[in-house]
């Protein structure tokens, strides 16, 4: 298992460290003076003198919000609260009487800061508060979020209102939850920011990924021994070629091409084996095999499935194997990375029966049920490894959103795999080099274009 250093915790999750600090002595009074003092310091420095405004919930989040104000108004800056809900709970009726400022109806500042909800949101916000965020939302040009913005559902990245507000920054408080880091929430939330409470590592929780460190080939290397990748091409040349020449600058030292076709844009240091497929993939150098980008879906197309999954034990699997792959396909002892984006999974989920609705749940269980790392693609990347470890990731450009982008970080994963990675490892550098190409290539780009910027941020990671 990765060393769950930066854990990113569901809101169960969160409830359980929290009862861990408080048997430990802490409590919830403590806790949220520690919350609200470190939040405030966020705060103070992006308000940068400027007058704020605090909204405050019924909850412990509204609790955080007034032990801001205060702490800010012991500053001496100008603050105002609103507070449209009683308080509940405990902690948070202590904090409210120890707030001694003004507490008003609306508010017309610099700044707002969300405290309305967090992780205890259980059902939309209805209406009157909706309306109250997005009046708010327009008179206050800088908005800061405590926890989660008001709205975000803390598990699945799921807004429970439409068209509620976006923010400048996000202050997570103890630990990230999911939905910092997934999708449509995370792209409400600006710049984001953790505040520690000493919670340290959570037992099977997701862990948010690091920045990976590549290495330059040994100095004895030569082009077997840096890995031997194998990418099976199909029907269409366009797609598996694309996947062949991101895997050609992303570390493997060799990689070929077994297709029955030789088109004019074939780079001259890409090798085209277009023996049959069994005889080509009997080499026993080969380190990793990639297929799916162009494989088709027919008859045929699943026939060369098999065969590589018959031939190969290390493989990636994206695009067209991911719709013709079936249970028991893959075997014990096969090492086998999965890359679908949404609908992939959706295909996935079907063939393989799952249910769930949560993204990271459909993932783990198709993981579960396949055998399999899982790299759930898309503006959110979430990666199921070998050992079920869930990884989430900071967001990708937006520019990705673009045909063949998918191919391209298939192509490099299944490099990194032949290079000798485990299929978690390689998946997670994968996004990485992925994503750092994508913020150096010049926007908008192409598939094309962003191949060319993989040996630029593979330079940045060694
Ligand atoms: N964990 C930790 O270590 C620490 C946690 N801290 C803080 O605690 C926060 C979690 O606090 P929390 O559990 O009190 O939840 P919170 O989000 O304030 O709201 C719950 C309240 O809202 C209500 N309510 C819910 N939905 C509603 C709706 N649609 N419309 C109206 N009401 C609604 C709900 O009522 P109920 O559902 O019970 O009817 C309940 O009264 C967390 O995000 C962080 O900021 C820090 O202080 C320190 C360390
Ligand atoms: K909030």
């Amino acid at each position: 298992m990765k060393p769950t250093t930066d854990p990113v915790l569901t809101a169960r999750e969160m409830r359980g460290a929290e009862e861990r600090l408080m048997a430990g002595g802490a409590t919830a009074r403590t806790l949220m003076e520690i919350a609200g003092r470190e939040a405030a310091d966020w705060v103070w420095r992006a308000a940068a003198g400027r007058s704020v405004t605090v909204l405050c919930g019924p909850g412990n989040n509204g609790g955080d919000g007034f032990v801001i104000a205060r702490v800010l108004q012991e500053r001496g800056l100008p603050v105002e609260v609103i507070a449209p809900l009683d308080t509940g709970a405990q902690a948070a009726g202590e904090a409210r009487a120890a707030y001694a400022g003004p507490i008003v109806e609306s508010a017309d500042n610099a700044v707002l800061v969300d405290c309305l909800f967090g992780t205890g949101l259980s059902r939309p916000l209805g209406g009157d508060l909706t309306g109250l965020l997005r009046d708010l939302a327009q008179r206050h040009a800088y908005r800061i979020a405590v926890d989660l913005p008001s709205g975000v559902e803390s598990d699945a990245g799921r807004m429970l209102d439409e068209d509620l507000p976006d923010y400048h920054l996000t202050i997570a408080l103890g630990a990230w939850k999911r939905s910092h880091w997934l999708m449509p929430a995370a792209a409400r939330m600006g710049e984001r920011r953790l505040v520690d409470l000493g919670i340290g590592e959570v037992a099977g929780a997701a862990r948010l990924s690091t920045t990976p460190q590549v290495s330059p080939p040994p100095a004895s290397a030569h082009k077997y021994s840096r890995g031997l990748l194998a990418v099976v091409g199909g029907a269409m040349p366009g797609a598996a070629m694309l996947a062949a020449r991101a895997a050609m600058r992303a570390g493997a030292g060799y990689v070929k091409l077994l297709a029955d076709y030789k088109s004019p844009m074939t780079p001259d240091e890409l090798v085209v084996d277009d023996s049959a497929l069994e005889e080509s993939l009997s080499d026993e150098r080969i380190d990793a095999v990639a297929i799916g980008p162009g494989l088709g879906r027919d008859a045929a197309a699943r026939g060369r499935l098999l065969t590589a999954l018959a031939r190969a034990d290390r493989l990636v699997l994206d695009a067209d194997a991911l719709m013709l792959l079936r249970p028991g396909d893959i075997e014990d002892g096969q090492e086998v990375l999965l890359t679908p984006h949404g609908g992939e999974l959706d295909a996935l989920c079907q063939a393989f029966g799952v249910e769930a609705s949560d993204r990271i749940e459909r993932a783990l269980a198709v993981h579960r049920l396949a055998g399999c790392a899982i790299l759930a693609k898309g503006p959110d990347n979430v990666l199921i490894d070998q050992d079920g470890q869930i990884t989430l990731f900071p967001p990708a450009p937006s520019w990705l959103s673009t045909a063949g982008t998918g191919d391209v970080l298939s192509g490099i994963a299944a490099s990194r795999m032949a290079t000798g990675k485990n299929a978690g490892d390689a998946a997670e550098e994968a996004v990485w080099l992925h994503t750092l190409a994508a913020r150096m290539t010049p926007a908008p780009f192409c598939s094309g274009d962003l191949i060319r910027y993989i040996p630029i941020a593979y330079e940045h990671f060694l």
